[in-house]
């Protein structure tokens, strides 16, 4: 028997370039949370399950305006800085590392301060339809324990890293693990931890988490690559994120840093990259051989990372890719504010943006991707870097849904035209409730 049915009309990704609607579905949810029907009107169980949800008070009937999509699945994101989201964006992304990012960090010693901004932040990702989140946390222990207790709390899915900077060169003193043996040591407890932690649900998961190839000592990069198998867990890191970092592999290993992250044993089918503005081809097909996924933060990527990730070409080469906001290298939490820049720069890369130039060579042809697209990769795209059943409506997915309110409805609209409008004009105060696991976790 469900224990919870939702009536209305909603969107899904049905593959990386196309969107099914479901008109006056029934979703029906189980015990467990899982989706374990979805039901049309010409089903034939239809009438019976909904007089049934009806009678037993498990109905939630969407009002005509409202539309009910998969949650959010933020593949990339800093959860302590969120206090500076919106600051220092014209800095340089080694400069603004070293100015602001780090100080900031480095405060996070205080399970005190930790507290105040996880809480706020959990409910920010919430409140904007965010369902899931892979997280890096900072290198302590216990204020990543807060991170992932407040998911808990909240409801929020969470892969939270606890983050491994243990390079002297590249980290400043007041920051960093004092050596390889520390780092390792700290993500073997901060694992153990989350591990032994009460989870009926099963939302949090520790995750492997070299911050990148530059703050990291080879002893380091090693070591987390043996504890990533040991565990068998998910890695998150950033990948060929601007052209300093690219440059910075070349010249410590003669390599790209896609390639250094592969020989130390960080590139898995459970491994999430971020940014890959500057990979090149054979980065894509060595990452695509590995089954790691690329989290696209279109946001971020204008400030920090000196390109356009080419999202058609990977998805078409057969890469996994999905979203990420990247606070604060991205300013907002909303994955509709990077639904819409992915699309944007998507299409500036494909037309170029010199116009001194003759149009034929200004642009990469063929780049661009629709809202349909955008939407895969802040759904399904990032459920399947995750190798999580989630990102649709769907039998056999986890109940992560979201409530949405369509703006200004006064004439008949199709259903592309609907989608559409929620792709362009979503914004935090339409999410009128979050579904996770089947809980309702967020109400508007
Ligand atoms: N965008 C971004 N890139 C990084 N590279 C290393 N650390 C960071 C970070 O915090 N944000």
């Amino acid at each position: 028997m469900e224990s919870l049915v939702i009536r209305g009309s909603a969107f899904t990704a049905q593959d990386e370039y196309h969107v099914q609607p479901l008109n006056d579905c029934l979703v029906c949810v189980d015990a467990a949370g899982w989706i374990e029907r979805v039901l049309l009107p010409a089903d034939d169980d239809y009438d019976r399950v909904l007089a049934n949800a009806r009678q037993h008070h498990r109905l939630r009937a969407l009002a005509e305006d409202e539309y009910l999509l998969p949650g959010l699945i933020d593949l990339h994101v800093h959860a302590p800085q969120w206090p500076q989201a919106g600051l220092a964006l014209d800095r340089p992304l080694a400069d603004w590392l070293n100015v602001y990012t780090f100080p900031l960090e480095a405060r996070f010693s205080d399970q005190v301060f930790a507290g105040k901004v996880y809480q706020d932040f959990v409910k920010t990702l919430l409140a904007h339809g965010t369902t899931t989140a892979m997280m890096f946390g900072t290198i302590h222990v216990d204020a990543n324990m807060v991170l992932a207790d407040e998911c808990r709390r909240q409801g929020l899915r969470g892969y939270v890293g606890q983050v491994t900077m243990d390079n002297p060169e590249q980290t400043p003193d007041y920051y960093r693990d004092h050596s390889a043996e520390d780092a390792l040591a700290a993500s073997e407890q901060f694992i153990q931890r989350v591990q032994a932690s009460p989870d009926p649900d099963s939302l949090v998961t520790p995750v492997i988490t070299p911050r990148f190839v530059p703050s990291c000592t080879d002893a380091a990069l090693a070591g987390l690559g043996r504890l990533a198998a040991k565990y068998d867990l998910p890695i998150q890191s950033h990948v060929s994120e601007s052209n300093w970092e690219s440059q910075y592999a070349i010249d410590r290993f003669g390599m790209h840093d896609a390639e250094v992250l592969n020989r130390f044993g960080l590139l898995t089918s459970r491994a999430v990259m971020a940014h890959g503005t500057q990979l090149t081809g054979r980065d894509m097909q060595l990452l695509r051989k590995q089954q790691t996924a690329i989290a696209h933060c279109p946001i971020s990527n204008i400030y920090f990372g000196n390109g356009v990730l080419p999202v058609h070409q990977l998805l078409a080469m057969g890469n996994r890719v999905g979203l990420g906001s990247d606070i604060s290298g991205g300013y907002t939490p909303s994955l509709y504010h990077n639904i819409r820049q992915a699309v944007k720069s998507s299409r500036m890369l494909t037309d170029g943006v010199d116009s001194r130039r003759p149009a034929a060579q200004r642009g990469v042809a063929d780049s661009q991707i629709t809202a349909a697209t955008a939407f895969y990769l802040a759904t399904a795209g990032g459920a399947q870097a995750l190798n999580l059943a989630a990102g649709r409506i769907a039998v056999g997915c986890r109940a992560d849904l979201q409530v949405v309110r369509a703006q200004r409805m006064w004439k008949r609209m199709s259903d592309a035209d609907v989608f559409e409008r929620l792709m362009y004009q979503t914004e935090a105060a339409d999410i009128k409730g979050v579904y996770v696991n089947g809980h309702l976790v967020y109400e508007n």
